[in-house]
């Protein structure tokens, strides 16, 4: 067991190599199995995915103390009413409108970068990039500007990560250390509340005509739920904001800062996406509707998804007895899919663990093979917007610098809740 709390990504990539397309083994006293085809993955995410339910999971227990009952959370009835609630705000066409707000933060973030630039000062990029997936999100989904409190709110939004990030162990070895992240996480998780109550009571104090929930603007998510009226509590919205908060900027955060320095590691890839770049926008700031003819800089971020997926594991409940591969999966069994382990499967991939973007040329791929935003009615609601903002960003700091590793920098993954570099990312951004 203890090869699965020190290197749980090296555990399950042998399991799946020793055993095959489904494992079983024990952990914390109880059966688990692993998925390790695409078409069990698509069995237990899509066509029997009423049969599971995320209640009880790890990742429940870790995120309903801060999220409530919210999108990510929540089950049954429950999850389809929220879900048809938030949908429209995430939307192709509805995201589409947030792309100003990306470019002029992402320059924003170049612009305090300059200093650095110009001495060759080494940057915090994964930091950085958390911050600014941060801002961009709390930006267009609340449709609000937390500039005075920014920093509070990114502090203890760090705070709560640090805290549900790291899986305690029984015995814990420094109870210490954990009371004091537990501590931490409590002082964060009343700011944050007392953020998205105000941020709640002034957004209904100003009425349906508040700034941004015009016609034509960049409508949030504020807006689209409360518009649904007296059916959406306080409460309701308050889990839903840190939620989306939540799931949406450390994510979107990770795909950047592995697609960066994945594209460092390859300068011929880091090339054509240059090349477009700049061939494309030709200097211009990046908006929505240049998407599809940044496909370069698209497969550059999805094969970085792919080799360093931000949600690496998701895991699921049996409600009913279920047959999968053969064996007979009890009610209430744990059931995970990884895409750390499908979406390196030497029987799907040529060359698993090279970064070639250009497998997704209009390649088809078989169903729920690649998954870095889940699969079935569960799939990330927030896919579009991260793609957009992803690409965005990518492009418009493309166009200022050339990011480069720091030599000798030891780069390694650790899966806490999100896949991310252990030792951060330390990088040199270079003008061009
Ligand atoms: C690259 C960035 C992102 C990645 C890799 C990602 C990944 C995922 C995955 C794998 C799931 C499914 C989890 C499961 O089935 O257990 C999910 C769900 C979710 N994501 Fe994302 N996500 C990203 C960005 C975002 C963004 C930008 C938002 C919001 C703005 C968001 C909001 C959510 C929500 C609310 C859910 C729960 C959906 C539901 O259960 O109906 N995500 N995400």
């Amino acid at each position: 067991m203890a090869v699965m709390r020190e290197s749980p990504l090296a555990f399950i990539t042998e399991l799946a190599r020793t055993y095959g397309g489904i494992t079983r083994h024990r952990a914390d006293g109880e059966t688990v199995y692993l998925l390790n085809t695409p078409e069990y993955a698509r069995h237990v995410l899509k066509d029997n995915g009423a049969n599971y339910t995320k209640e009880g999971t790890p990742d429940d227990a870790m995120l309903r103390p801060l999220l409530g009952n919210g999108l990510l959370t929540s089950n049954g009835d429950d999850w389809a009413r929220q879900r048809q609630l938030t949908a429209p705000a995430f939307r192709p066409s509805s995201v589409r409108t947030f792309d100003g707000i990306v470019t002029d933060a992402t320059s924003g973030m170049l612009e305090r970068w300059r200093p650095a630039i110009e001495t060759g000062t080494p940057l915090a990029v994964d930091d950085h990039l958390t911050a600014l997936t941060l801002g961009i999100l709390t930006r267009a989904i609340l449709g609000a500007d937390l500039d005075g409190i920014g920093e509070g709110f990114g502090r203890a939004v760090d705070a709560v990560n640090r805290c549900i990030g790291h899986y305690v162990p029984d015995p814990d070895p420094d109870p210490a250390d954990t009371a004091r992240r537990f501590a931490g996480f409590s002082r964060a998780r009343a700011f944050l509340d007392m953020v998205t109550r105000t941020l709640i009571a002034s957004r209904r104090a100003a009425g349906p005509s508040a700034p941004g929930s015009g016609p034509g603007h960049a409508g949030n998510l504020l807006d689209t739920m409360m518009s649904a009226g007296h059916l959406v509590s306080d409460e309701d919205l308050r889990d839903q904001v840190l939620t989306v908060v939540m799931a949406g900027h450390e994510t979107t955060a990770k795909s950047l800062t592995w697609t960066l320095h994945l594209l460092d590691r390859h300068p011929h890839e880091a090339a054509k996406v240059r090349e477009e770049v700049d061939r494309v926008l030709g200097g211009r700031p990046a908006r929505a509707e240049d998407l599809a003819d940044l496909p370069v800089c698209q497969r550059a971020v999805k094969e970085a998804m792919r080799l360093y997926p931000p949600v690496w594991l998701i895991s699921r409940r049996a409600v009913g007895a279920d047959v999968i591969g053969g064996y007979h999966v009890e009610p209430g069994t744990l059931v995970c899919v990884s895409q750390w382990v499908l979406h390196r499967h030497p029987e799907y991939w040529d060359a698993p663990d090279a970064y070639r973007p250009d497998r997704f040329d209009g390649a088809s791929l078989p169903s729920h093979l690649y998954l870095p935003f889940g699969g079935g009615d569960r799939i990330c609601v927030g896919q579009h917007f991260a793609m957009l903002e992803a690409v965005l960003v990518l492009a418009t700091l493309t166009q200022s610098v050339r990011l480069e590793t720091v030599e000798g920098f030891e780069v390694e993954p650790e899966a806490l809740v999100t896949l991310r570099p252990k030792h951060g990312m330390t990088m040199i951004a270079r003008p061009r």
